[in-house]
């Protein structure tokens, strides 16, 4: 079925980032819009907007994430656009967004979630358990890290950055034996095939909001919002409500390891927590299970257990 709509005098300008991974989600954006609503690729335009996160000084291979700081740094720009007109919505990884948008733009349109699942990536090593002792695996992520210390406080771990061929070849030229990134980005690409395997979040819980795409609109734009909310996938949206909830509530940035994810199970959700010091040496997880309607409530209970459980110098390196 396709959705009337008015014809725009203008195609819809899409604005994104520049890397494979974003441009890949912008494409796959696009195309469901043409499906719900049968128009011609030319009615939309693509635009390539380089945010601070894209600037190779400032996020310079070595530099610690943290010391970097991760609000907005993959978005002020593109949302900037937005609010002047330059693009009419904005494609994310919905891992990568702030809790809360700036005044005048909503996020409340989700493409169907991918795989929620770390890869582990290497040449040589199955999985965690079967890496050397001592071995050197790269991440970045605070939550990685924690997550794999925490399993194997023997591994080294060190930075690593950079898109997928990025890491692929620091892998092969001996930085690391091994890597994570998120199954979403790889099927995305269409390189699934470099994970060695799927991580299940038994073993791995994924970040909140991890394999999800959102896109992201200007208040007041009956256009869009007509054509975003035929775009929403309902499940996706009541999931990471209460994944985000449950974020928000516990003031997650990229200095804090957080793992949080949300299943549905008919019309009640089940979602998991768990928060970690940077060096894994202590974990706290909780899960809690309600009507889906509920999800926002749900996440902020969660993370008040959590934060109960909590000793008091957990957040002491924040
Ligand atoms: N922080 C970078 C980022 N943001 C979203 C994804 C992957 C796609 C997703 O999780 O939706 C990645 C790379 C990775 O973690 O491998």
């Amino acid at each position: 079925m396709t959705l009337a709509l008015p014809t725009p005098a203008e195609p819809l300008k899409i604005g994104t980032r520049g890397s494979p991974l974003a441009l890949a989600q912008a494409h796959e954006t696009r195309d469901r819009l043409m499906a719900a609503f049968g128009l011609p690729e030319d009615a939309f335009r693509i635009v390539v907007i380089k945010t601070t996160g894209d600037d190779s000084v400032l996020i310079a291979a070595d530099r610690p994430l943290k010391e970097i700081g991760n609000k907005g740094l993959f978005t002020k720009e593109i949302e900037e656009a937005l609010l002047s007109g330059g693009i009419d919505i904005a494609v994310h990884s919905m891992k990568d967004m702030p809790v809360a948008q700036p005044g005048g733009l909503i996020l409340d349109c989700y493409l169907p979630r991918e795989d929620v699942r770390d890869a582990f990536v290497s040449a040589t090593a199955t999985g965690i358990t079967d890496l050397p002792q001592g071995a050197r695996v790269g991440s970045s992520s605070l939550r990685r890290r924690a997550q794999l210390k925490a399993r194997r406080p023997d591994l080294e771990v060190v930075e690593f950055r950079g898109n997928v061929q990025t890491r692929m070849k620091k892998l092969a030229d001996g930085v690391a034996s091994a890597t994570f990134l998120a199954m979403a980005g790889l099927n995305r690409l269409g390189m699934a095939h470099v994970a060695r395997s799927a991580i299940e979040p038994e073993d791995m819980l994924p970040a909140v909001a991890q394999g999800a795409i959102g896109v992201e609109r200007r208040l007041n734009d009956p256009r869009t919002e007509a054509m975003l909310a035929a775009l929403h996938h309902a499940p996706t949206g009541l999931r990471l409500a209460a994944e985000r909830a449950y974020l928000a509530a516990l003031d997650g940035s990229c200095e804090t390891p957080i793992a949080g994810l949300a299943l549905l199970d008919g019309t009640d959700l089940w979602l998991r927590g768990e928060i970690l010091r940077p060096d894994g040496s202590e974990t706290i997880t909780g899960d809690i299970r309600g009507p889906a309607s509920d999800g926002a409530a749900l996440g902020r209970h969660l993370a008040a257990d959590l934060l109960a459980q909590a000793p008091k110098d957990f957040f002491a390196w924040r």
